[in-house]
């Protein structure tokens, strides 16, 4: 197992995304504040998309120019074009991600256009990010399935992960889309995509629809990756994934690593209060089971 785990907070984005009712800026503002508090060293703070395609995600220069930044913290944005990436830099973006999909129907639904299309806008960003020394995330959807076509072949994973890694991301982050994964599909495709990437460029990001997301992440991390996703009270879902839940709740992740002793730096107590701050604003009931039972018990183990 990995000493150290980072984690990538993606709340304030694959949380926020999918919530029907636009959350003020300031919310989603102090949201960031909060988590930039608790350790973390990423977090995701908006997507640079149509505000016609995400309306949630239409205040993204606000938003962006309105978070404190912490030393040593890393605030990535999407940018699925060029467009997205020149308004992110002029935000004061200082990280993006692309985001592509193994699945041809999943990235015509989620970002009009075809993989190989795709690949071409991500490198034009990716040549662009290299001449500014923006460092770029790569994410691959419908990793262990597709909410349109169904399986989805670990070769072709490994395919569009080997093109975003060679055009300059510095990290592939496999996206289990709509949480149908299971260790096993996790660990065969993670078989396929690590003949292609070296595993220190890998990160996984699994929702939990399926009930399976730790125990897909603890397959990963047993397998040698040191990067996982996850979102503050498993907020989240994708606008283009019907029917897929939020991400593996942080607090979650938090816990089981603790018990695992690997370091995260990451403070559980304070990212179930950053939780909480979140849940009573949007209000709903945490998606955490961690923070479920540390609340209803008055006790954290
Ligand atoms: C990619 C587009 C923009 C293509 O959308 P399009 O309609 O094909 O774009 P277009 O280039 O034809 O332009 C049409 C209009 O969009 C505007 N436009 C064009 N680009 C931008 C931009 N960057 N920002 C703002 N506006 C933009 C452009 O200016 C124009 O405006 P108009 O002239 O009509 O007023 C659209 O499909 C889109 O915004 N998709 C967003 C999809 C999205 O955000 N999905 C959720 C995130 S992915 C995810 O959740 C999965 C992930 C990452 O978490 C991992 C996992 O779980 O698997």
């Amino acid at each position: 197992l990995p000493e150290y785990i980072k984690i990538v907070e993606v709340g304030p984005r694959d949380g926020l995304q999918n919530e029907k009712v636009i959350v003020p800026t300031d919310i989603k503002i102090e949201l960031i504040n909060r988590l930039s508090k608790t350790g973390l060293p990423a977090i995701e703070v908006t997507s640079f998309v149509s505000s016609k395609w995400v309306p949630q995600m239409a205040d993204h220069k606000e938003v962006m120019r309105g978070i404190e930044r912490h030393p040593g913290v890393q605030y990535p944005v999407l940018t699925p074009n060029l467009q997205g990436f020149h308004s992110a830099i002029a935000a004061g973006a200082t990280e993006v991600s692309v985001f592509g999909a193994a699945s041809e129907s999943f990235s015509k639904m989620n970002i009009n256009c075809s993989i190989e299309e795709s690949i071409e806008k991500f490198e034009e960003i990716a040549k662009s990010a290299r001449n500014m020394d923006i460092p770029v995330r790569g994410y691959v959807s419908c990793a262990l399935g597709c909410p349109y076509e169904g399986n989805i072949i670990p070769a072709k994973v490994a395919e569009v992960s080997k093109r975003l890694y060679s055009m300059g991301c510095y990290e592939i982050s496999l996206g289990d889309t709509i949480g149908v994964g299971t260790p096993g599909s996790m660990k065969r495709m993670l078989e396929a995509v690590m003949k292609e990437i070296p595993l220190s460029a890998l990160a996984v990001h699994c929702h939990d629809t399926y009930g399976q997301a730790l125990a897909n992440i603890l397959t990963a991390i047993q397998m040698g990756v040191a990067v996982v996703d996850s979102s503050v009270a498993g907020l989240g879902g994708c606008p283009y994934a019907k029917g897929a839940t939020g991400n593996v709740a942080t607090e979650d992740v938090i816990y089981m690593l603790n018990g695992l002793g690997i370091n995260t730096g990451v403070d559980l107590y304070t990212v179930m209060e950053t939780g909480n701050f979140i849940c009573t604003a949007l209000n709903k009931k945490t998606n955490s089971k961690v923070a479920q039972a540390s609340f209803n018990t008055g006790t954290i183990h």
